[in-house]
């Protein structure tokens, strides 16, 4: 029908480049992840997250000056709006907290006094309450829905350490809360992938912020994206009471089911933030006296790995949802909050490439994603099939 059409549709697009980015970058045959310049292992070992994320919204480290004015606003802005906490109050206790986040954001957005504001500053102070402000929604709502009242901020603390006082109510380990930050600055940014891409369709429709990053979270939820994360831990709770472990793996695979936290679109080798979160789980097994979750996965990893080498698919290794999933559990996070920690720590990302894509900061992107699809529906030709009124149809 539509002869103009170029036909990319199985693909799921890997391979096309849609824009030009200089955020991040990846290079999925070697297993290195880059921002702004940076290895990934290098801010892991000697960043912050705060400094990580100062870094992708202004595009270049901070001085000591500039890190300090940074953390100062995002401690400024961790207060959540008395008319959040209360729609808070009245969402079901069942509710999800990724849903619970993904409604909440909307609710920051009258709030933000630079909602209005059309310039890049307006836009990275909007980025820089969102950072503040959404962990401790996420950590608000876990209060709320097991019947406590969410606990104010302590600017006595530090981003990580903070969260997790705002969701257990005690001074965190400091081991633990550095643990917690290195890996925000694991997952804070990764090129096109589908919730960033998300963000920068609507962003690119002139909406603001708050309505793209919306649109991020619910893109990230899925089980095919950060909400493997969560799937991980049920596969690991599951298999603690599985006699053969190595058994229900082959079964698995066998079956032609996924293994959550395995397989990547761009990495053909193992993720370099898996190598690092590994390491994570098998020094916070020893910390916490909880090896049993460290043994598993590695348990999974050797056996899936072996199985797909054995299928030809060794492209086929543990991304950064794998060992995450232990690592959250061992910090004694409730499983339905890794995915919302996963959006605590994206956001820095998404915030860099809506305001990135808001001004043009890369050479080249389109005004507006717009996409075609082949129609293969219904057709009666190019004056409509004819129309039956309602009392004569069958
Ligand atoms: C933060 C993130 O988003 S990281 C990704 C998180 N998601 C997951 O961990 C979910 C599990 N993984 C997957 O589903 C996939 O690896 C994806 C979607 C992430 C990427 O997959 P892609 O590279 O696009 O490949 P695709 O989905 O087309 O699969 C290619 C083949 O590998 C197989 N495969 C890919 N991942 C897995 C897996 N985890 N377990 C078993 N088989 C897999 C597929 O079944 C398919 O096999 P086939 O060719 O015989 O049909
Ligand atoms: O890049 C992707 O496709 C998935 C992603 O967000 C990540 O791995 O952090």
């Amino acid at each position: 029908m539509s002869a103009e059409i170029v036909s990319v549709k199985n693909i799921g697009l890997r391979g096309v480049a849609v824009a030009d980015t200089k955020i991040s970058f990846i290079d999925g045959q070697k297993g290195v992840l880059i921002y702004r310049g940076y290895r990934i292992e290098e801010l892991a070992e000697r960043s912050t997250f705060l400094e990580v994320a100062y870094l992708l919204l202004e595009g270049n480290l901070p001085s000591k000056e500039e890190l300090s004015r940074f953390e100062e606003k995002v401690k400024a802005g961790r207060e959540l709006p008395q008319h959040v906490i209360t729609a808070l109050k009245a969402m079901p206790k069942t509710a999800d907290p990724m849903d619970v986040l993904q409604a909440s954001v909307p609710m920051l957005a009258p709030d933000d006094p630079d909602l209005q504001g059309a310039g890049r500053n307006a836009n990275v102070n909007m980025a820089i309450r969102l950072i503040a402000r959404m962990p401790a929604v996420a950590a608000a709502w876990n209060r709320i829905r097991n019947g406590l009242e969410p606990l104010p901020p302590d600017t006595n603390l530090a981003h990580a350490e903070n969260f997790l006082w705002q969701l257990k109510g005690e001074k965190p380990d400091p081991e633990i809360a550095k643990d917690l930050d290195v890996c925000l600055v694991l997952h804070a940014d990764h090129t096109f992938n589908a919730s960033t891409f998300a963000c920068r369709e609507v962003a690119s429709t002139r909406a603001h912020m708050y309505a793209a990053v919306t649109a991020g979270i619910g893109a990230l939820s899925g089980s095919l994206h950060g909400g493997a994360n969560t799937r991980v831990m049920g596969m690991l709770l599951e298999l603690a009471d599985v006699p053969d472990v190595e058994q229900w793996v082959k079964d698995q695979i066998d079956h032609g089911n996924r293994i959550m936290g395995m397989g990547h679109a761009v990495y053909k080798t193992i993720d370099p933030r898996a190598v690092y979160l590994k390491e994570m789980a098998t020094r916070l097994g020893k910390k916490t006296g909880q090896e049993k979750w460290d043994y598993l996965s590695k348990t999974v990893e050797r056996v899936a790995v072996r199985e797909f080498d054995r299928r030809g698919k060794s492209e086929i290794r543990p991304n950064v949802d794998f060992f995450s999933a232990p690592v959250y559990h061992m910090m004694g996070i409730p499983r339905d909050l890794f995915t919302p920690i996963f959006a605590i720590s994206r956001i820095a990302g998404w915030c860099s490439h809506i305001i990135e894509e808001k001004f043009a900061e890369a050479q080249d992107k389109p005004m507006l994603y717009r996409p075609q699809a082949e129609y293969v529906g219904q057709y009666c030709g190019l004056m409509g099939c004819v129309y039956e009124p309602v009392d004569s149809r069958r």
